[in-house]
């Protein structure tokens, strides 16, 4: 079936991934005035029937791994929702599948980490260059020509959000967390952190410095209440247990069909993170002192020796520190962990760390 066609009929993901059938761009309408727009390959806009400044400009995307399939299906089961009527949107969207040719060779990436390709525009010397640069001209299109823009007469942004839904690839304390990317920008807003709460993420981890993350360029390049979702752990296409990710994909799907959710914190249903450091790996001697498979948010008392590269040892900090993405095989220059202490916050419109 032309991929258009598929698209129109569900298969947003089978039309994405079949790479033998050329891409075709489309715009259609619902008869409940829902608009579609496929602009490229796994890049799909959807225009709720009616807007109002309560209107959100919300990016989910997923596959930017492609390893990390249990997101990818869960995109691939809202937009087919979407597409076949059942779902009317409340609010603007943008569904990604990020990577196809890295989901069809079942890899993280082809060449390099596309999650650290969103720094600045990429020479597009591989795929997963050329795929950031679109990822980015997509985003870009979407916040700046959003009809939400002229609706607010005060000249205040819409409310822009950006989820990029990932999984780990170990095992972890806590099964689901989401990273708040660094940003000067009003990024951390209560509305964020009560969906976070309300779909039973069990951990959010606040970072302290930029990040060459997809949700990281949302974040700071528009304001967007942006964040790394890692949602259980990689498994096949096909073979996730999707049961364990329902409160979110039930809750997320209140976000994008709701004008509002109600906002409210518990300081006791939710760990709340901030990243003392992130550990880059300097030489090809770099290593760690646990297994390569440690789980994440393992614990270390203060004072204990975690890695060593060329000679300089880390060792953890007053506090202790737990160790998060611990991955010794990146590339020279690439974070090879971060460390993390747990943190209290300050819950109000916006959310910060307390003191
Ligand atoms: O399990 C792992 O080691 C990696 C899971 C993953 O892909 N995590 C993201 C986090 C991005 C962020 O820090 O916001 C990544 O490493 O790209
Ligand atoms: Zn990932």
């Amino acid at each position: 079936m032309a991929s258009l066609q598929s698209v129109k009929e569900g298969g947003f993901l089978t039309a994405t991934l079949d790479l033998t059938l050329p891409f075709e761009a489309g715009k259609w309408v619902l008869e409940s005035g829902v608009a579609f727009d496929l602009s490229h390959r796994g890049i799909l806009t959807i225009t709720p029937p009616k807007v109002s400044a309560l209107t959100k400009d919300i990016i989910i995307s997923a596959g930017v791994h492609g390893d990390e399939t249990g997101p990818i299906e869960l995109v691939q089961e809202m937009t087919q929702s979407m597409l076949q009527g059942k779902l009317v949107p409340a609010h603007r969207l943008l569904l990604i599948i990020g990577h196809p040719q890295a989901i069809n060779a079942h890899t993280r990436f082809i060449d390099e980490n596309m999650n650290r390709l969103f720094a600045e525009r990429n020479d597009e010397t591989n795929i997963d260059r050329i795929n950031a640069n679109q990822l980015q001209y997509a985003v870009d299109d979407f916040y700046q020509k959003s009809p939400l823009l002229t609706l607010h007469h005060d000249r205040a942004l819409p409310d822009r959000w950006h989820l990029d839904l990932h999984c780990a690839i170990r095992d972890s304390v806590h099964y689901t967390f989401a990273v708040s990317p660094y940003s000067e920008k009003s990024t951390r807003s209560g509305a964020l952190f009560s969906f976070l709460q309300q779909a039973d993420i069990e951990a959010i981890l606040l970072s302290s410095a930029p990040s060459p993350t997809f949700s990281w360029y949302s974040a700071e390049n528009y304001g967007a209440q942006g964040l790394t979702m890692e949602l259980g752990k990689v498994a096949r296409l096909g073979e996730n247990d999707l049961t364990r990710l329902a409160p979110f994909a039930d809750v997320m799907q209140q976000l994008v069909c709701c004008d509002t959710l109600p906002v409210s914190w518990d300081d006791s249903a939710t760990s709340v993170y901030r990243v003392t450091r992130s550990l880059a790996k300097k030489s090809d001697d770099f290593s760690f002192t646990f297994p390569s498979n440690q789980a994440n948010f393992t614990f270390f008392e203060h004072g204990k020796l975690l890695a060593q590269d060329n000679g300089v040892e880390y060792y953890s900090l007053e506090g202790g520190e737990a160790v998060v993405f611990p991955n010794p095989n990146v590339a020279i220059g690439q974070r090879a962990c971060l460390l993390v202490q747990q943190t209290g916050v300050i819950f109000g419109e916006q959310v910060t760390i307390a003191k």
